[in-house]
């Protein structure tokens, strides 16, 4: 017997916030049983690629993602199997030789640009976010994060944005904000919307049937 995991997509544009709302609802849950997938763990391998070849990639596409293995693990999930989810380096533009076991939870939270994207997807979503902060702020976090934490330069973050990140928001990310039932303003410090979404999550996992 087991019950059927609640399943919530946060979606966004590039550091609008979405990784701090997921992680606030995901520590809220901590003593029940939750787990995190990033969609960005699962652009498409790249390995057999060289460098200059992947620095081209636009990784702000729908195509730039494998979401039949997003997909694939998450069914599977839903099934009571465990998965090995890829991880993803972004200081070399591909995933990592490591794979990360993952043991099917009660909550699920897929996080991700283009999680909204994809029907597929959506369809397996018990809710829908979208994490909506200006474009000057997501550029100034994005900045920030990219040259911390991602190896970038302050030139090669503005080039890509200008060139790639702030046209593809436009054509692809910011279009999904429709499919959202809840829109959640300014990302990671929101507690009231952080809260509600807490609640709600443990309203719906009171009323799934156990199989
Ligand atoms: N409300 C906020 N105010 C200020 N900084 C924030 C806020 N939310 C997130 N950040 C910071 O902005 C950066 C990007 O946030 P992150 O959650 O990683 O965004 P995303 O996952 O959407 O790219 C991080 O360094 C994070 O700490
Ligand atoms: N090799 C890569 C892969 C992705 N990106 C950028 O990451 C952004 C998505 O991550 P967020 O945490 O910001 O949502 C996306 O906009 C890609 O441009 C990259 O620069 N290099």
């Amino acid at each position: 017997m087991y019950r059927k995991p609640v399943v919530i997509g946060v979606a966004g544009g590039s550091g609008s916030g979405k990784t701090s709302v997921t992680k606030a609802i995901y520590d809220s849950f901590k003593s029940q049983s939750i787990l995190m997938i990033e969609q960005d763990y699962y652009y498409k391998d790249q390995s057999h690629l060289p460098m200059e070849q992947r620095l081209k990639t636009n990784y702000d596409h729908p195509l730039a993602f494998d979401n039949d293995l997003l997909i694939k693990h998450i069914q599977k999930l839903l099934q009571h199997e465990p998965v090995e989810k890829p991880v993803y380096d972004y200081s070399i533009h591909t995933r990592s030789n490591e794979v990360i076991y993952v043991e099917p939870k009660d909550v699920i939270i897929l996080e991700g640009i283009l999680i909204l994207e994809d029907e597929r997807l959506r369809d397996l979503m018990d809710i829908k976010l979208y994490v909506d902060t200006d474009a000057d702020l997501r550029i100034i976090r994005r900045l920030l994060r990219d040259i911390k934490e991602r190896g970038r330069s302050m030139d090669s973050v503005i080039e890509q944005y200008v060139n790639v990140v702030r046209p593809m928001h436009n054509q692809f990310i910011e279009p999904t904000k429709r499919y959202a039932d809840v829109v959640i303003p300014e990302g990671g410090h929101n507690h009231v919307a952080i809260d509600l979404m807490v609640t709600k999550i443990q309203t719906i996992l009171e009323q799934k049937s156990f199989l």
